[in-house]
């Protein structure tokens, strides 16, 4: 159980690699996905870390690569997006994964829906689409059976998260980018943390739990396979900025 998750360890990071969430770790959440602000501590952050821990840094994030740059600008290091559904490393570029044509169905039964429903919006990524509704809670329901009965029909996996659903193909979760990244030579022979705060984070916190590494959950306390937990963005900052000086790589 989480309840007594304490805090990572200051020398967790140690021999480690590095793998970051995005939405609700390094970021605050917002009331739509444009709307977020990106903390003006981030770049240099991510640059001191990816220094002090070799290279062995990622970000793996739901949000489309696209969508990750167009808020942090060009990324330098490893980063994964769409759930796991892209991946790029320093050799390149592998997927989206290609989207299936039931896809198209979701995608314009999903617009319908958000069309008669103000202040619930539809992102649109190259293999998948999300249903968000934090500026319509009490759409929660319909939006929640619109996307299983969306699954049922089209063979689509539903991956739910903060106030959203997405419809997406089967393949390639999080822990999956994570085992992936973990091949690429920067990785070898490291022991790999995840930090994240979603119900998409815990197929990287299985899978580096399964490679001798740990998961570190983002906010408060639930049934998860992390081993750490931080309050939230602020302590995530807080503590990264914080071990960042004495990293042994
Ligand atoms: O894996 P992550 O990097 O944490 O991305 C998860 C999803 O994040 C975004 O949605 C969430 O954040 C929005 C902005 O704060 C918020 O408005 C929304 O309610 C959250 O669900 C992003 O838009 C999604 O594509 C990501 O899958």
């Amino acid at each position: 159980m989480s309840e007594l998750l304490p805090p990572p360890p200051p020398d967790l990071l140690d021999g480690a690699a590095l793998f970051l969430d995005f939405d609700g770790t390094l970021v605050e959440l917002a009331e739509t996905p444009d709307a977020i602000s990106v903390p003006d501590h981030l770049h240099s952050l991510l640059d001191r870390l990816g220094r002090a821990l070799s290279g062995s840094l990622a970000i793996i994030s739901g949000r489309a690569i696209s969508d990750l740059e167009r808020h942090l600008g060009p990324l330098p290091i490893a980063v994964s997006g769409s759930h796991g559904l892209e991946l790029r490393t320093a050799e390149g570029q592998m997927g989206p994964v290609p989207a299936p044509a039931t896809l198209a169905v979701a995608r314009d039964e999903i617009r319908q829906f958000a069309a008669d429903a103000p202040g619930v919006i539809v992102e649109d990524k190259p293999a998948s689409v999300a249903l968000h509704y934090r500026g319509a809670p009490d759409r929660e329901a319909d939006a929640v059976a619109l996307a299983g009965g969306l699954a049922a029909r089209t063979g689509l996996t539903v991956q739910a998260g903060k106030m959203v659903v997405e419809l997406r193909p089967a393949g390639a979760d999080k822990g999956d980018a994570l085992r992936r990244l973990m091949a690429e030579p920067a990785f070898a022979n490291k022991r790999p943390v995840f930090v994240g705060d979603d119900l998409t984070d815990e197929h990287a916190f299985v899978a580096a739990k399964e490679m001798g590494g740990a998961g570190i959950l983002v906010g408060p306390s639930r049934e998860t396979a992390a081993a750490w937990r931080l309050d939230d963005v602020a302590a995530v900052a807080a503590w990264l900025m914080a071990v960042t000086g004495g990293v042994r790589g």
